[in-house]
């Protein structure tokens, strides 16, 4: 497992303990700024548990595409063709809502629909059919995840992997679906299993690239940070220097691949804070943050730097209402919980504000952390999960105020250049050519660079009853070794597609395969080389498999015996070697 520390990086939660290895330009146009507003509404929604599809058959509005529709306040049928806000410079956070289903409990009570999806950009109070929202995109109760996910985080994802930081919440009371949305379960994936599994397909579909990825995954309960991949790591310090805010001391994760990355999250979930309430049976005690790091350079010559970005993706814990019945260790909870959530409110109301006044990030962990992406420096997009009861209607508006005022709130995202030393993408790129250098000369050493002198020399020596020799051989393959073993496992870390791959350059193969494929296979080579002549004859296989391609062996070398029956330098070599390990023989013989 590689393990090293390292300084900050551009980014809101970039000061990092460790990372472990293996084992252990402007936005995309999908965040422009455009206006559209809905024009009509209709029908009632009837209030059946699971009767989901009313919602779906609303009168439709028109609008443009994700992130056409301009942020709205409050919207009554008289204002809905005028557009409200003023032109703005910046792109704005992608606003969505989701709504889940009636649960059985609030049918059971006979809760009544009380807000409800009007077409795909509306919501709409049934009571009050003149409260009406506007959002960039509302889903209905019948959406699935990845419908979600290609909406409100594919755009975001897609950018982050471009270089642009990207942060994805979910937001609503208790039990009004975030987990489901950002997490889901086995048959439904939520956000993250989602985004981990697109970031993978990118790297694949962007042959012209490298990547590195590492993750950290934190929580933040009762107004402490612990690292949930790491059990030791408890309440860490928020610290701030010239580039934003950061958490002192994470651990860092490399990851490999989707399952690689979500075993993390399982691993961080067993330490995450959950209890129940008389909502949620798994009602999230506390706000994680899953967070992505991206490395990425351009392979071989088209090399022009590193771009870094971070993909944040948090489920944060749910407001609760009075209505929550908790006592003792989950009221407190419950308090922390929306005190931390009430000065995200205010802070993303100061944003909206657009003035220049202060903005308490310091009020709550939560908003120091979130600095960086609320005060615009990346991608954001708001989730924000609601329930359709007439239990929790006032909630529910509560929820789509807040949703409303972050739509305001301006974004100036742009692609992130780091410089190379910072990266550790670049540091292993360089460990490897050197090594690879290294290597190089090793082998000219121990091969080309052997003439006749020296085989007469090693004969002399040999004469002399010297082991010397030997050892320097056998440190010299021990060199070798080691550093085939260090360039293989530096070369896992970094991930290329297997498409198109550029002939020549670090890897032509996927790290999967490539792993096995070229460097195992040339370790197993090279140790078969190694051990000397005595696997004479599994060594002659090895090479005869074509598994050798001239990479460790200049190609006029020759390991078996030629075909002519002449005896090759290389032959001789063996021999020699064989040579002087039966006068060690004799030697230890004879002095025994
Ligand atoms: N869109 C949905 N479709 C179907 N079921 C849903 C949906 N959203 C949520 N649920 C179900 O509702 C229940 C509560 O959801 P979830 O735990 O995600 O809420 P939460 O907002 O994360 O709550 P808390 O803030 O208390 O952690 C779960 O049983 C979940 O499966």
């Amino acid at each position: 497992m590689a393990s090293s520390s390292r300084t900050r990086s551009s980014s809101p939660f970039s000061h990092r303990k460790s990372v472990s290895s293996s084992s252990s330009s402007q936005s995309p146009s999908s965040f422009t700024n455009g206006k559209m507003l809905p024009r009509s509404c209709s029908s009632s929604a009837s209030s059946h548990y699971g009767m989901s599809s009313g919602f779906g058959s609303r009168s439709m509005v028109n609008g443009g595409g994700y992130g056409d529709c301009s942020p709205v306040g409050f919207i009554s049928d008289d204002l809905m063709s005028e557009p409200v806000d003023e032109p703005r410079n910046g792109d704005s956070i992608s606003v969505t809502i989701r709504f889940r289903p009636l649960s059985e409990r609030e049918f059971l009570k006979g809760d009544e629909i009380a807000w409800y999806a009007d077409g795909d950009k509306i919501v709409r109070n049934e009571y009050n059919p003149a409260t009406a929202y506007g959002f960039d995109k509302v889903f209905g109760p019948d959406t699935i995840s990845p419908e979600v996910y290609e909406v409100a985080a594919k755009p975001v994802v897609k950018a982050a992997m471009e270089g642009v930081h990207g942060t994805v919440f979910a937001y609503g009371v208790t039990s009004s679906g975030k987990t489901h949305t950002m997490h889901g379960d086995q048959n439904s994936p939520g956000i993250i299993p989602l985004a981990i599994k697109d970031v993978f397909s990118i790297i694949q579909d962007t042959p012209g690239r490298e990547f590195l990825l590492r993750v950290s995954y934190l929580e933040i309960y009762n107004e402490v940070i612990n690292d949930l991949l790491d059990p030791t790591g408890q309440n860490l310090r928020v610290r701030e220097d010239a580039q934003g805010t950061y958490v002192e001391g994470i651990k860092e994760e490399v990851v490999l691949s989707p399952g690689h990355a979500l075993s993390f999250i399982a691993a961080g979930e067993e330490h995450r804070h959950v209890g129940s309430n008389n909502f949620n049976l798994f009602s999230s005690r506390s706000h994680t943050i899953f967070t992505l790091m991206i490395e990425s350079s351009a392979r071989g010559d088209e090399y022009d730097g590193v771009i870094f970005s971070q993909l944040n993706l948090i489920d944060l814990a749910g407001s609760e209402s009075s209505k929550t019945e908790t006592t003792g260790l989950r009221r407190k909870e419950g308090a922390y919980i929306n005190k931390s959530l009430l000065t995200l409110g205010t802070v993303i109301g100061k944003l909206s504000e657009g003035k220049a006044s202060h903005v308490p990030y310091r009020d709550s962990k939560l908003t120091r952390l979130l600095q960086s992406s609320l005060s615009g420096h990346g991608h954001v997009s708001l989730i924000c999960t609601v329930t359709p009861a007439s239990s929790n209607m006032e909630e529910t508006h509560n929820t789509l105020k807040f949703a409303s005022r972050a739509k305001r709130v301006e974004i100036y995202a742009s692609r992130n250049k780091i410089i190379d030393e910072k990266s550790l993408i670049k540091k292993y790129q360089t460990e490897i050519s050197i090594l690879k250098q290294e290597l190089d000369q090793l082998k000219r050493g121990m091969l080309a660079g052997v003439n006749h002198e020296e085989i007469m020399n090693l004969r002399q020596q040999l004469e002399e009853g010297q082991v010397k020799m030997q050892s320097r051989l056998e440190e010299e393959e021990e060199a070798k070794v080691a550093l085939m073993s260090r360039i293989q496992r530096l070369t896992k870390l970094i991930l290329v597609s297997s498409k198109n791959s550029i002939p020549g350059c670090l890897s032509d193969v996927p790290s999967h395969q490539r792993n096995k494929s070229s460097f195992e296979d040339k370790v197993e080579v090279t140790q078969g080389l190694l051990s000397g002549s005595e696997n004479q004859n599994d060594l002659s296989s090895i090479v005869h498999s074509d598994q050798l391609n001239g990479e460790l062996l200049p190609a006029d070398s020759t390991i078996t015996g030629s075909s002519n029956g002449e005896m090759t330098m290389s032959d001789q070599m063996d021999l020699l070697v064989e040579q002087v390990k039966m006068l060690a023989e004799e030697i230890a013989f004879e002095t025994s």
